[in-house]
C-alpha cells in the first residue's frame, strides 16, 4: 500500500504522544511524535508534525508523508501533506489497535476474538464489506456498529488523502472533498471528476480534466465540457464580468477543451449549455450566459431597485419649506451651500433613492451632513443616538464598504458607522443575517464609497432595505470599480429614472490643494505637463525605476529627522513584482523603520519578517476577529508556546479599535503595509501618500487606478518616477469593459417611472435659501 501513498515519498512514522495544537473548524494541527522509522536523515527520537487531519489519536501509529521544514523559532518540524494509520500487521499488534481508546467499547476479549476469526487483514476485510463482522460470533450489534464506523471515519478520510495526493490535491482540499463526499469521494472521483470543479471551491478545471486523462475517460465526455463551461465562467468573474456574451463563451470553453485528439464542436458546447441551463447549473438569457449566483443576483438587486423606488415618500415637504429649513442649517452652520448642494440635499429628501457623485472636495460630506440636519428637522428627530432608548429606533444608518471608509464616515459626520457587512450581520459564511424577511431598522439609510461594491453585496443589501426606508447612495464614479463582479453603481448612473446630482464645483481647491486640483483634471482629461510643477502639497520626484525604492526612503528618512509621525505617510502601487514593486518597497522601508535588533520578536513567514512594530495589512475576511480585507494595523506582539495559556505561538495585532490574535496558520492572512497596492486603498487616506509611476507598471497604469491613487492623499500627495509614465498613464480607459446587465434589467424594470427631471437641473435657478428667510 505504502508505494503509491504519496507522490512524495518522505515519511515519518510514528506514534503519536499528544497534541499540540488542533483547530477544530480546518482540522489544522500540531502534535508530537514519538519517531518509529522515517527515510529521512533524521535522527531525533521525536519529531513535531503539523497539516490537516481529520482526527488524531493519542496512542495510534500513523505514517506521515511530506517534508521536514526548518522553523525559525521552533526548529524543525514535519509538514504532512498527507498521512495514514498504520495498522499493525502481527495479531498482537492488531489486537491493541482494536482495543485502543480510538474503538469506544471494544475491549482486549472482543479484539481478539475479531483477530483470530478475520485474521491479520481484519481492517480491510472489514472495510471491504462491513458485514462480514456478523460471522464473528457473539459480537453485539453495538460493536459490530463501532467498529465500522471508527474505522470508516479514520480509514476512509485517510484513504482518500493518500488517493488524492497522487494528483497533488493537498490535505486542505482533500478535507473539503471529504467533507462534501465522504465515503463516495474515490468512487466519483473516478467516474465524474467533473463534478468537483461544480461542487467544490476552487477546484480547477485542470485537475478535473488530468485525472480523468489518466482514467481513460473520454474527452468528448459532456461532464468534460460542462466542467469546461463552468470553469470558464469562474474565471470570468475575477475579470469583474457578471455573464459572458455566449459567443465568447462558446470560443473561451473550445479552447481551454482543445485537444489533439478529438475536436470539440461548438454545437457540442451550445448542446452541454441547454442541459446546464435546464438543470440550472448556468442561466441562458438573451444570449449571455450567467452563473446561477450572478443571475440571481443582479435580478434579485434590479427587483429591490424598482421596489424601492416605486414606494413614495408619504409626505413631501414644500420647496419653500425645504428652504426655510435648509436656510436655518446654513446659518447653524456658518455656510452656504453652493447650488448643485443644495440641489442634492432638496433631491435626497425628496427621493426613496439618490446618487449623490463627485469627485474629491466637493462637498459629497458636507451635503451628506446636510441632509441628516434637514432630515431631522423634517421628522423633528434627534441627530444624537443616544437619545433614544432603543439602538433600533434611531432613523439614520450609514455604512460603507470598508472599516476604513466606515470609520471616515464616522468621524465627518459624528454618527454611528459599520461597514456593509456588519450591517448586515454577516457571520462569514454565506448567510447574513439581515434580508428580506428581517430588513433593517431606521428610517435614513447612507452608503458611501459605493463604486465598491459588487453585485453580490448590492443584493444582499438592497434586500434587507425596508420599503419606508430612504436611501442614499453615495459615490464617485471615477474610481476604480467594485474587486468583485459587476458595476453597480455606473450602472445606476445609466439609468434615467434614478435620481442623482452630482457635484462639480470644488470646494477643497479654494483652500489651495494642488492634489485635488489634479484630481480635476484627472478627471477631465485636461492634465498636463505643467500640473506636475511642485506646490505646497505637492511634489514630483523625477527618477528611473531602480531608483525608485532609494527615493522612497530617502523621503522616508527625511521624514523621521523631521520628527514626523511615519504612519501617517503611505506607499501606494500598482504591482507586487518588478524592481519598483510593493514587495521590495517594504522590504526596504521595513529595514529603515523596523529593522531586526535585539530582543525585537519576529516571525518568518514564507517569503517575509514580520517583527513587533511593524505596519502590516489584512488581506481576506476575517469577520470573526470583526477585521477585514484591506484593515491596516500594527503588530504590538508575538507570544511563543509556552508564553500562553493555548500553548500556541501567536502574533497580535493591533487595528484601530481592537485587538486581533493570530495563530500560526493565519500569519499568511497579514502582509507589510508600508506600502499596499492602489487596489487595496480603495475606500481609505491617508495624510500623505507617495505613489511611484514607472513606465514598467505599464500593464496597470489607467486612469481610474491613477485616479484612485492620488485622491487618497489628504495633505500631501509625493509621486516618483517618470513624468511621461503618469501622463501617459491618466490617458489610458479601463478599457476591459465588464459584461453585466443590470443597466438592461433597470431600464425595463422602471419603464412605468417617469424619467427623473431633476438630474443636476436646479430649477428656480435665481432662488436663494435667503429669499425664505
Ligand atoms: N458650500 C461650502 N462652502 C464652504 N466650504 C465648503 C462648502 N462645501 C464644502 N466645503 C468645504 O470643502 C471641503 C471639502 O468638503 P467635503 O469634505 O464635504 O467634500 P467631499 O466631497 O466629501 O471630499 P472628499 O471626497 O475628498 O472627502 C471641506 O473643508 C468643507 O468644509
Amino acid at each position: 500500500m505504502e508505494d503509491n501513498q504519496n507522490i512524495d515519498s518522505e515519511f515519518i512514522k510514528g506514534e503519536l504522544l499528544y497534541t499540540i495544537f488542533q483547530n477544530d473548524i480546518e482540522h489544522f494541527s500540531i502534535a508530537k511524535v514519538k519517531v518509529h522509522g522515517t527515510n529521512l536523515e533524521y535522527n531525533e527520537k521525536e519529531v513535531v508534525v503539523k497539516g490537516y487531519f481529520s482526527s488524531l489519536q493519542e496512542g495510534t501509529v500513523y505514517q506521515f508523508f511530506g517534508k521536514l521544514e526548518r522553523h525559525a523559532k521552533f526548529g524543525i518540524q514535519f509538514s504532512v501533506a498527507s498521512y495514514h494509520t498504520v495498522i499493525p500487521d502481527t495479531k498482537e499488534g492488531l489486537i491493541s489497535y482494536l482495543s485502543s481508546d480510538m474503538f469506544y467499547g471494544i475491549g482486549k476479549k472482543t479484539a481478539k476474538k475479531i483477530v483470530e476469526h478475520l485474521g491479520e487483514t481484519a481492517v480491510s476485510k472489514i472495510l471491504n464489506n462491513p458485514n462480514i463482522l456478523s460471522e464473528v460470533p457473539g459480537l453485539k450489534k453495538e460493536a459490530r456498529e463501532t467498529i465500522v464506523k471508527t474505522l470508516q471515519e479514520n480509514q476512509g478520510f485517510e484513504h482518500v488523502v493518500v488517493y488524492l495526493a497522487k494528483y497533488n490535491i493537498g490535505l486542505r482540499m482533500a478535507q473539503k472533498i471529504y467533507d462534501k463526499y465522504k465515503d463516495e469521494t474515490i468512487d466519483l472521483l473516478q467516474k465524474d471528476p467533473y463534478c468537483f470543479v461544480f461542487d467544490i471551491e476552487g477546484f480547477g478545471f485542470q485537475t478535473a480534466d488530468m485525472i480523468a486523462k489518466k482514467n481513460g475517460q473520454s474527452l468528448s465526455n459532456p461532464n468534460r465540457i460542462g466542467a469546461g463551461c463552468i470553469y470558464i465562467l469562474q474565471r470570468s468573474v475575477q475579470d469583474g464580468h457578471v455573464y459572458l456574451p455566449l459567443a465568447q463563451c462558446l470560443q473561451e470553453v473550445g479552447v481551454i477543451l482543445r485537444n489533439p485528439e478529438q475536436a470539440i464542436s461548438e454545437e457540442q458546447i451550445t448542446d452541454v449549455l441547454s442541459e446546464l441551463n435546464k438543470e440550472k447549473k448556468v442561466i441562458l438569457q438573451h444570449g449571455n450566459v450567467y452563473l446561477p449566483s450572478l443571475y440571481y443576483a443582479e435580478d434579485g438587486f434590479a427587483s429591490s431597485v424598482q421596489r424601492l423606488v416605486s414606494n413614495q415618500i408619504e409626505e413631501e415637504t414644500t420647496l419653500a419649506d425645504l428652504m426655510k429649513i435648509i436656510g436655518d442649517i446654513e446659518e447653524e452652520e456658518v455656510l452656504s451651500y453652493g447650488k448643485e448642494q443644495f440641489h442634492a440635499i432638496e433631491q435626497a429628501l425628496k427621493s426613496k433613492l439618490m446618487i449623490l457623485t463627485g469627485g474629491p472636495g466637493t462637498g459629497k460630506t458636507t451635503v451628506i451632513k446636510g441632509i441628516i440636519q434637514a432630515y431631522a428637522k423634517i421628522h423633528r428627530v434627534s441627530i444624537d443616538p443616544t437619545s433614544y432608548e432603543h439602538r433600533a429606533d434611531f432613523p439614520f444608518v450609514l455604512a460603507a464598504p470598508t472599516g476604513r471608509a466606515a470609520k471616515r464616515l464616522h468621524e465627518s459626520t459624528g454618527l454611528p458607522a459599520l461597514t456593509i457587512h456588519r450591517l448586515l450581520g454577516w457571520n462569514g459564511s454565506e448567510s447574513f443575517e439581515k434580508d428580506e424577511h428581517d430588513q433593517l431598522d431606521g428610517k435614513f439609510l447612507i452608503i458611501d464609497e459605493f463604486s465598491m461594491v459588487d453585485i453580490w453585496l448590492a443584493n444582499q443589501l438592497f434586500k434587507a432595505i425596508p420599503n419606508d426606508m430612504q436611501v442614499l447612495i453615495v459615490g464617485d464614479e471615477d474610481q476604480l470599480p467594485s474587486v468583485g463582479p459587476g458595476q453597480v453603481l455606473s450602472d445606476l448612473l445609466e439609468n434615467n429614472r434614478i435620481p442623482k446630482v452630482s457635484l462639480h464645483e470644488v470646494y477643497r481647491q479654494k483652500e489651495g490643494s494642488k492634489i485635488i486640483q489634479l484630481a480635476h483634471a484627472i478627471k477631465n482629461d485636461s492634465c498636463n505637463i505643467d500640473l506636475l510643477q511642485n506646490d505646497k502639497d505637492f511634489s514630483f520626484i523625477a527618477c528611473r525605476e531602480n531608483h525608485v525604492v532609494k527615493v522612497i526612503t530617502q523621503v522616508f528618512e527625511k521624514a523621521i529627522q523631521k520628527g514626523l509621525d511615519v504612519r501617517d505617510i503611505q506607499v501606494l502601487a500598482p504591482m507586487y513584482k518588478t524592481e519598483a514593486g510593493i514587495t521590495l518597497i517594504n522590504k526596504a522601508l521595513q529595514d529603515l523603520i523596523n529593522p531586526k535588533s535585539k530582543g525585537k520578536r519576529e516571525v518568518k513567514v514564507n517569503d517575509i519578517v514580520l517583527r513587533v512594530g511593524d505596519k502590516v495589512i489584512q488581506l481576506v475576511n476575517q469577520p470573526e476577529d470583526q477585521v477585514f480585507n484591506g484593515d491596516i494595523g500594527e503588530v504590538v506582539a508575538i507570544f511563543e508556546e509556552d508564553e500562553n495559556t493555548d500553548h500556541v505561538e501567536q502574533l497580535v495585532v493591533s487595528f484601530d479599535d481592537r485587538e486581533v490574535v493570530y495563530e500560526r496558520k493565519d500569519y499568511i492572512n497579514l502582509m507589510h503595509a508600508y506600502c499596499i497596492s492602489i487596489h487595496k486603498s480603495q475606500g481609505s487616506e491617508f495624510p500623505i501618500v507617495i505613489l511611484p509611476v514607472v513606465s514598467t507598471y505599464h500593464r496597470m497604469l489607467r486612469k481610474n487606478l491613477l485616479y484612485t491613487a492620488i485622491t487618497r492623499g489628504k495633505q500631501s500627495l509625493i509621486i516618483c518616477g517618470e513624468k511621461q509614465a503618469f501622463l501617459h498613464g491618466i490617458k489610458k480607459l479601463d478599457t476591459n469593459k465588464r459584461f453585466t446587465s443590470l443597466k438592461e434589467q433597470l431600464s425595463e424594470r422602471l419603464l412605468e417611472m417617469p424619467i427623473s427631471q431633476n438630474n443636476n437641473k436646479i430649477e428656480e435657478e435665481d432662488i436663494s435659501p435667503y429669499d425664505f428667510m
